[in-house]
């Protein structure tokens, strides 16, 4: 039987392995993480990560050939594949700090490789990584080899959260990188032998490592980009009287372009646009390339200035003010469906609301974290959080929003009652109707917004 370990438990490491394991009956995957808390939670019927479909995956092969161990030393002994899908986040200190990846997680989980192993592995990169990781991991490893042999692949991972199941049993593509040595083809055949448990041939992408590596970060920089490009659009919808979803509509329709991935919204969050596109951008920059570095920032300014944006005209609207206003903050995560608040637009768009001394009263459906909880007002129920406010803000497009008792709503606030849709989901011409002075990102503008600052 093969024997599969996967280091780090994560938002990727659960998800795919609890998929590679209900798919692959013939094959024994082990998840294992320093994090005692996160192997108990995999372990109960609470799992850490809340992700439709997940519940169900998990139950099916748990304790049969899926299995979530603290033990990672005995677990990377025993496998034949070991993926690697630690954190790599954005360096906070010292040399490329603020850009480049943190690759402290990825360095130890390697050096503990070779300390344990006493057989041949084949070790994939399944976090995202710096191009030409794969070569620092391989001198780690060959160092400390005692004549083992380790075959490095690059295995990205494309899911995104909220229906990473989905995408993970039928995904766009998987792409394999490996060295182009008989030894590196043995190890992609290997890899590829898993997933063709499930996943048609065609689908299966193989090439070599370094452009596996920097396809990941390519990928998520064109999504990201194309957000920036429909939000850039929305401020000039705004100036114009256009209206961003019909030019999005117009401009989707054409097939080279197509309709995914162009809803205006507050900005693009999440863990990993922003840390990615970093990369990039320090990649280009150390390569020698500072132009085309420069263009991808251009990617994050956008989303920056469509959070300040937003931000500024809550309080222009407000009478320049917030101070000591309630705002109710619908939605907090990042994205529908997912209860992850990592590098959420609501943080930045919160802060700024803070910084003009608003008071905020926060709903998420999903439970916050017990740091969040400690820093802001969170409530159970969305007419608790708006019960008193002066406005409303829509930060992430639940589909619960959408079905909100408006008029109840309107009655209970203070008046005038403004709603900010930062994620374009209310009707806003019925609360309108209503009563409510309404701000949709990117549509044609109330009478009572059209002749404020739109940025200070
Ligand atoms: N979150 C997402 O949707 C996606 C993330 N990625 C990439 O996948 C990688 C992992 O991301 P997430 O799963 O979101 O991170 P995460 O932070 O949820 O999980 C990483 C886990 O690794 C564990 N860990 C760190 N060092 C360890 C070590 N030496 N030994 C054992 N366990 C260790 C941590 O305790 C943590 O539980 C990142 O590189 C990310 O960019 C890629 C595609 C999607
Ligand atoms: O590397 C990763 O971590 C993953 O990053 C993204 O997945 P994820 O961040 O989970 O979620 P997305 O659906 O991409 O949404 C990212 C952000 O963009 C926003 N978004 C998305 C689409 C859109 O049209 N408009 C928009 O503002 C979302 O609300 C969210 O804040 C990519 O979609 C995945 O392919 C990738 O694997």
């Amino acid at each position: 039987m093969v024997k599969i370990c996967c280091i780090g438990a994560g938002y990727v490491g659960g998800p795919t392995m609890a998929v590679i394991a209900y798919k692959c009956p013939d094959i024994e995957v082990a998840v294992v993480d320093i994090s005692v808390p996160r192997i108990s939670a995999w372990n109960s019927d609470q799992l850490p990560i809340y992700e439709p479909g997940l519940d169900d995956v998990v139950k099916h092969c748990r304790c049969k050939n899926l299995f979530f161990s603290t033990d990672v030393e005995k677990h990377v002994f025993e496998a034949d594949i070991v993926f690697v899908s630690v954190n790599t986040p954005t360096k906070t200190r010292g040399l490329g700090a603020g850009k480049a990846a943190d690759l402290t997680y990825w360095e130890s989980a390697a050096r503990m490789i070779a300390d344990v192993s006493k057989s041949d592995k084949i070790v994939v990169e399944k976090s995202t990584v710096p191009v030409k990781t794969a070569e620092a991991i391989e001198k780690i490893l060959t160092h400390n080899s005692k004549g083992i042999n380790y075959q490095i692949l690059s295995n990205p991972e494309f899911l995104a959260e909220g229906t990473a199941i989905q995408d993970l049993f039928n995904p766009d593509r998987v792409l394999i990188g490996g060295r182009e040595t008989p030894e590196g083809y043995k190890a992609v055949k290997a890899l590829k032998d898993v997933y063709s448990h499930w996943v048609p041939e065609d689908r299966i992408l193989t090439t070599n490592l370094w452009s596996a590596e920097l396809s990941k970060l390519a990928a998520n920089a064109f999504l990201a980009q194309r957000i920036s490009s429909v939000n850039a659009m929305s401020a000039l919808c705004e100036a114009t009287g256009a209206d961003v979803s019909q030019v999005a509509y117009a401009v989707g329709t054409d097939s080279r372009i197509g309709p995914k991935f162009l809803n205006a919204s507050v900005g693009f969050g999440g863990s990993c646009f922003q840390k990615d596109i970093l990369n990039l951008v320090y990649i280009c920059e150390c390569n020698g390339l500072p132009e085309v570095a420069e263009y991808w920032k251009q990617v994050i300014k956008i989303n920056d200035y469509q959070k300040s944006r937003f931000v500024n005209r809550i309080v222009s609207s407000m009478f320049n003010t917030v101070a000591n206003k309630k705002v109710a903050i619908l939605g907090f995560a990042f994205k529908k469906d997912t209860g992850d608040t990592r590098e959420t637009p609501a943080i930045d768009v919160c802060q700024g609301l803070l910084g003009d001394k608003a008071q905020l009263s926060i709903y998420d459906p999903q439970p916050m974290s017990p740091t969040t909880k400690k820093k802001v007002h969170c409530v159970w129920d969305a007419y608790e959080a708006t019960k008193d406010a002066h406005a409303v803000c829509i930060l992430t497009e639940w589909d619960e929003f959408k079905k909100l008792d408006f008029q109840r709503i309107y009655d209970n606030m203070q008046k005038p009652a403004f709603v900010f849709d930062g994620r374009n989901v209310v009707d806003a011409n019925k609360l309108r109707e209503i009563g409510f002075i309404v701000y949709s990102i990117g549509k044609p503008l109330d009478a009572w917004l059209k002749d404020l600052p739109a940025v200070a």
